[in-house]
């Protein structure tokens, strides 16, 4: 049996993992923490994984107080710097436990993501289009920003044909490492993403929807299964999933 805390456990993901937990045979939910409660060896409660879905302000104090308090951790809040990341990394390392964090635990997102990084070496045009509802505090999300990693180390600096010359008004996006990446916030939505790779002639693209937050449970749960054999840090679901050409 696993045993696991929940951090944000009040909030829309927090509280989808709760169930997903405690629906889970081999899995033990022993604490359930929100805003007010501190991470530490007494609330913990002796599990061995912390989830965290807080927000990007509290993420890394949160992983570093999971890790103190001897959990390994899996985090699905978004919002983190190479800095933020390379320190959580010297914390696993010297706690002697483990942290993935996976900017999307959708397995259709995973997927999205790794399709397009396969094929946007055979395009000269690639866009990221990411759509989510309006109470997202971060922007763009976690998983445009490394679906947009992920294209520009395959295309390396190769330009991608954009006459643009005037635009006041920012209207063609945000840059991420060369590749232009749109954010939309739209009552209604969940969370979604397209990506859209051009040639002359012909268009590629990829899309991928989550519909409802149970979308990402068999990712956060793969997780917390894996993560005692993970290594120290682990940055994206891919990692954890036997995918094919990597
Ligand atoms: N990796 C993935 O697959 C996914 C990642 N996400 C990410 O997960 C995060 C949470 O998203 P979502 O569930 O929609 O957000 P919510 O706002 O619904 O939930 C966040 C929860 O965290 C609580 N909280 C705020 N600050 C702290 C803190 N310092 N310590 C502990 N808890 C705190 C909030 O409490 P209060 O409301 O009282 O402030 C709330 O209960 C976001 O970063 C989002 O981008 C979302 C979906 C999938
Ligand atoms: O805030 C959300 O809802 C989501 N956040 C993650 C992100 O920023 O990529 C994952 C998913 O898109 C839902």
């Amino acid at each position: 049996m696993i045993t696991v805390a929940v951090s944000g456990a009040h909030g829309r993901m927090g509280s989808t993992v709760v169930q997903a937990v405690s629906a889970a045979n081999d899995l033990e939910l022993v604490a359930e923490l929100d805003h007010e409660d501190e991470i530490s060896t007494d609330t913990v409660r002796g599990a061995d994984v912390l989830v965290d879905f807080t927000v990007p302000a509290a993420a890394q104090t949160n992983v570093l107080a999971g890790l103190a308090a001897g959990c390994h951790v899996v985090v699905g809040t978004t919002g983190w710097t190479p800095e933020a990341i390379d320190s959580v990394r010297q914390a696993a390392v010297d706690s002697g436990r483990n942290v993935i964090i996976a900017p999307n635990f959708a397995l259709s997102a995973v997927l999205a993501m790794h399709f397009a990084a396969l094929a946007a070496p055979y395009f000269e045009s690639a866009e990221v289009i990411e759509l989510h509802h309006p109470n997202k505090l971060d922007a763009p999300s976690g998983t445009a920003q490394a679906t947009a990693k992920k294209i520009a180390e395959v295309r390396g600096s190769a330009p991608m044909p954009d006459a643009t010359e005037h635009d006041p008004q920012g209207t063609r996006g945000g840059l991420i490492d060369g590749v232009r990446v749109h954010a939309l916030r739209i009552s209604g939505l969940t969370a979604h993403e397209e990506i859209l790779l051009g040639n002359p002639g012909e268009l590629l693209t990829i899309r991928t929807d989550s519909f409802d937050r149970a979308s990402f449970m068999p990712g956060v749960l793969l997780a917390i299964r894996k993560i005692p054999q993970l290594q120290p840090l682990t940055y994206g679901l891919d990692q954890v999933m036997d995918l094919p050409g990597r």
